[in-house]
């Protein structure tokens, strides 16, 4: 991917001088969801006389992001996190709490606060499916009030940087969805955003194409200053991005921290795996690690994390190895510990 040149946004306005771009205390959402009995009955007394329970899908949150920061914010499946991005980007009203995003209140959805803000959500498109990208490029353009000439050179900077040149011309249901994705990701920047906000970008993509915007998002933040607040249940998304990730589950904040104090801490061995020239008998296997799994040639073990680099070169040099490949546990094992401790960390 080529350097981001003149689609470098302005200096990032950091609000109430100098402090965090955003800013959320005790954020709370509260979701009425009408309840209905099953049959006839039900549906009647539903019609007359409608109940209501409460979901509390986040409760008490509070964070700070530094402008220039990506963080992850992790969790299970409905965990909250989709819900606290709304609040954060003004789609819903907060039922308690505090949100600033770059000096403004989200839920006013003014028009600096919309210029300075975008969220992609990777299960949702904005771009009109029967239409070229180009089309709904151009609706964006207007909506954000980018002189044709702006339009233009973002436009060659962004599709040349995201490799979409030749795709934007044909209907978007034509595209691949790793083209599609980035696609969306072109509309969601051309207004020159300070704040991203990511709701699963790589949901669904190839690899090649999770890493191509990975490597973009990265060069994107490098290079602007943008702050980036990241969803995504792939771990490659959150090792090759952030630093540092906020945990919730069931609507709390269990985690605020290094990304490599959670792997540390709740995650302290990683898998290796090994492909043998021939099987070994088990207790010749035994001292490299913990054995997790041994079939025939197939090997997997259990490492310690600082114990890694010098079990690997063991392995290579005192086994014939045909393969080698070293993984975290699943993210969500990872969180899994966590929630079994239930306790909230500070940043440093
Ligand atoms: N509009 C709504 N009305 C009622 N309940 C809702 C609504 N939106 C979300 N919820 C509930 O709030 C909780 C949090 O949902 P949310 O979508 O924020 O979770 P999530 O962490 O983004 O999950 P996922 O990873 O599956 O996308 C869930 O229990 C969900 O069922």
């Amino acid at each position: 991917m080529r350097n981001l040149g003149s689609c470098t946004p302005p200096p990032i306005a950091r609000g109430r001088s100098l402090q965090s771009i955003i800013e959320v205390q005790n954020l709370s959402k509260v979701y009425p969801v009408a309840v209905k009995e099953p049959g006839l009955k039900g549906t009647l007394r539903h019609f007359f006389r409608r109940t209501y329970r409460q979901v509390r899908a986040v409760q008490g949150v509070s964070f700070q992001i530094e402008p220039g920061e990506v963080v992850g914010f992790l969790g299970p499946n409905g965990a909250g996190k989709t819900t606290t991005l709304k609040m954060l980007t003004g789609l819903i009203h907060p039922s308690d709490g505090k949100v600033h995003v770059a000096d403004c209140i989200p839920f006013d959805r003014t028009q600096p606060f919309l210029q300075k803000i975008t969220l992609v959500m990777g299960q949702k498109q904005q771009l009109i499916w029967d239409l070229p990208a180009l089309d709904s490029l151009r609706i964006n353009a207007a909506v954000y009030g980018l002189s044709d000439g702006t339009f233009r050179s973002r436009l060659a900077e962004l599709s040349e940087l995201l490799s979409l040149e030749g795709k934007l011309t044909q209907p978007v249901r034509k595209l691949s969805l790793g083209e599609r994705m980035k696609a969306e990701l072109l509309a969601a920047l051309l207004h020159q955003p300070q704040v991203l906000f990511l709701d699963e970008p790589t949901l669904g993509l190839d690899v090649n194409a999770q890493v191509a915007v990975r490597e973009f998002l990265r060069e994107y933040n490098q290079r602007t200053g943008a702050t980036i607040l990241l969803t995504s249940h792939y771990m490659a998304d959150i090792t090759a991005l952030c630093d540092r990730v906020i945990l919730i589950y069931a609507g709390r904040l269990i985690y605020d921290g290094r990304l490599e104090g959670l792997l540390e801490r709740f995650a302290p061995y990683r898998e290796v795996k090994v492909e043998l020239a021939c099987p070994k008998a088990e207790r010749e296997l035994t001292p490299y690690g913990e054995i997790e799994c041994l079939q025939g040639q197939s090997v997997r073990w259990l490492v310690k994390r600082e114990a890694l680099t010098t079990t690997i070169s063991r392995i290579l040099a005192e086994l014939e190895v045909i393969d080698l490949t070293v993984t975290d546990p699943p993210i969500e094992e990872v969180i899994g510990r966590v929630f079994q401790t239930g306790t909230v960390e500070d940043k440093n």
